[in-house]
């Protein structure tokens, strides 16, 4: 299987890295002729506005928005979560252009400004392996978006509960943070930025079910002896600087 990861902007090697973790070639891809190529897609974090204008001048958007609508797999993080998702708020002025598909509202800054970036344990179901692995995962989560409505096609993964009110919101609320509806999926942290990779499997698995037309919202992970890795050591003060 060759996945491709939208290289325009963002942690598109650090995606490539991953995926090399689980055994599978990530491949660079700017421009539309590149997509034909990938079963799958990938669109990193990043910075949506500015990945939005290359896609743009890269006359990308078409290519993209067919890719979706042919039911390939795609999973965006965090920028790229916004970038599937249908409707964007808190964008700059004058708005900016949507991949989308996903049937969601998503706020592009709901936790803050890059300073108010933080990991958290979420609690995942759906990673839990049959064999009792853990359903949790550290969320790096880097002036991360988060859902705020989703359409009834949408499956919830994850949520968070806001602790205080510097996080956003009032404290006390859950925010979806991690979806799926059908070939897409979205989260607003960064997997990519741990060791742990089973989000990455989680997405290959849905890709092959996808491919093989056995799709459903539910897709199982198998135990993976990445879990015995530790987490890469992120600080709010030493994440990549996402402007
Ligand atoms: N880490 C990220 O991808 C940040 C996304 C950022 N909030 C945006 O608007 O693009």
């Amino acid at each position: 299987m060759v996945v491709g990861v939208l290289a325009l902007q963002g942690s598109f090697n650090e995606h490539i890295a991953a995926l090399r973790r689980v055994g599978v070639k990530g491949i660079e891809v700017r421009k539309a002729e590149q997509l034909e190529k990938v079963s799958s897609l990938i669109i990193p974090g990043g910075e949506s506005t500015t990945m939005a204008k290359l896609a743009h001048y890269h006359n990308l958007f078409p290519a993209l928005r067919e890719f979706v609508r042919l039911g390939k797999p795609v999973w965006g993080t965090c920028a790229g979560l916004i970038f599937l998702a249908d409707k964007a708020v808190g964008q700059k002025e004058g708005g900016q252009e949507l991949v989308g598909g996903l049937d969601c509202t998503v706020h592009r800054n709901y936790f803050g400004s890059q300073l108010q970036s933080f990991e958290a344990c979420l609690s995942v179901p759906e990673l839990a392996s049959k064999e009792g692995g853990p359903e949790t995962f550290r969320g790096v989560f880097i002036r991360a978006p988060a859902v705020l409505e989703a359409g009834p096609e949408v499956k919830v993964l994850a949520e968070y509960l806001t602790s205080s009110e510097k996080e956003g919101g009032q404290g006390g609320e859950k925010v979806i943070v991690a979806v799926r509806q059908g070939n897409l999926l979205g989260t607003a942290f960064h997997p990519e930025l741990t060791a742990d990779s089973r989000w990455h499997s989680y997405f290959l698995k849905m890709a092959g079910e996808v491919e093989e037309g056995t799709s459903n919202s539910t897709v199982t992970i198998a135990s993976s002896s990445d879990l015995s890795l530790p987490f890469n050591e992120h600080t709010a003060n030493d994440l990549p600087i996402f402007e």
